[in-house]
């Protein structure tokens, strides 16, 4: 039978103090990387160490693998990156790992083998060998994800698991969560950098104020709008109004690939016979082929035509304008 990596149904925690998270459903199939975002205080690690086993629901129910979450079975597949990692300072940074593998049951020999080679896959290397009160934040960051790798799981729950890094070592973690993934390992994602929810998630949900305000295909995300980027030579200052007149749909003048003029919409300033970007918003492909036509009958070069995407970062500061604190519409 096919089971589901996760199933949460109607999960709910409330703390003392109202917050935590309400109702959330989702379900994460094996092999899928799921990317949970959301403004902070949104719940996301209240829910990952709900389906760590780490607190308990106050209602609803989830289950890993069939298992239900804070079971030994459960636990046994999941590796767990916590937002907030605290390891012991006075250890070096292989015997951290080590620890873990001996709380995870792993057999020395085994450990010995795989400690290495984790080590150099997180890009922590030969510093293995240095005591974690001189690693820099990155470092701990990295180290912590080889805890969470050193059982072999087959769920990884990642807690905002680049934070601490710069750009490289952004790039290297990504990296290497791509190879998990290439592995068959299912990845859970919290995390506010929306830049490696896009490159590596196959599906998403949004959280706010405890609740899922939106989920679906990052690939359906990023493609919603449909916005089409014309590179147009040899332009001439009228084609801008005439398009509009003509076909009646939005058209403005871009700087670049994306990026628009200010007062978009406006006639152009762009002199005679240069190279300009339009951007149009189309309903349907048939009106890009449309426009194609028109822009070459004008005699122009029509040098490059792309769809323009949506990114992530629009698509969630847009689902959450107009809320307030409590996620309500104000
Ligand atoms: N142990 C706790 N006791 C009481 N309230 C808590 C506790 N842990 C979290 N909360 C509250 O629950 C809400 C959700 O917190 P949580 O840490 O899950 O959010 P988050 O989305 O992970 O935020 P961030 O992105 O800032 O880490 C917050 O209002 C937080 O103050």
């Amino acid at each position: 039978m096919n089971v589901p990596a996760i199933e949460a149904q109607l999960l709910t925690k409330e703390y003392k103090s109202g917050r935590g998270c309400r109702d959330v459903s989702i379900t994460v199939e094996k092999g899928e990387a799921f990317g949970f975002l959301g403004p902070n205080g949104a719940g996301k690690s209240t829910f990952v160490k709900m389906l760590a086993g780490l607190i308990r629901p106050t209602s609803g129910s989830a289950a890993l693998f069939g298992h239900p979450v804070g079971t030994l079975a459960a636990k046994a597949k999941i590796g767990y990156l916590p937002e907030l990692y605290r390891y012991q300072e006075w250890l070096t940074g292989e015997e951290v790992v080590r620890l873990h593998a001996r709380l995870c049951g792993i057999d020395k020999s085994v450990a010995d083998r795989r400690i290495p080679e984790l080590l150099k896959e997180v890009g922590i290397g030969l510093r293995g060998r240095d005591r974690v009160k001189h690693y820099s934040k990155g470092m701990q960051q990295r180290l912590g994800l080889a805890c969470a790798l050193v059982n072999e799981p087959e769920l990884v729950f990642l807690d905002e698991p680049s934070s601490a890094l710069d750009p490289i070592g952004r790039m290297e973690v990504r990296t290497i969560l791509e190879r998990l993934k290439q592995r068959g390992i299912t990845i859970f994602l919290n995390s506010h950098l929306l830049e490696d929810v896009e490159v590596l998630c196959d599906r998403m949900a949004l959280l706010n104020n405890g609740e899922i305000l939106r989920h679906g295909k990052v690939t359906d995300i990023l493609n919603k709008r449909t916005s089409w980027h014309f590179k147009v030579g040899g332009y001439s200052p009228f084609l801008l109004s005439w398009l509009i007149e003509l076909t009646g749909l939005q058209i403005i003048q871009a700087v670049g690939d994306g990026d628009q003029q200010e007062g978009g919409g406006a006639v152009p300033s762009s002199v005679e016979g240069s190279t300009v970007w339009l951007e149009a918003e189309v309903e349907s492909e048939e009106q890009v082929g449309w426009l194609n036509t028109l822009i070459i009958e004008q005699g122009m070069t029509l040098y490059e035509v792309a769809r323009k995407k949506e990114r992530l970062e629009e698509w969630f500061l847009d689902a959450v304008s107009g809320l307030n604190q409590r996620g309500e519409r104000e």
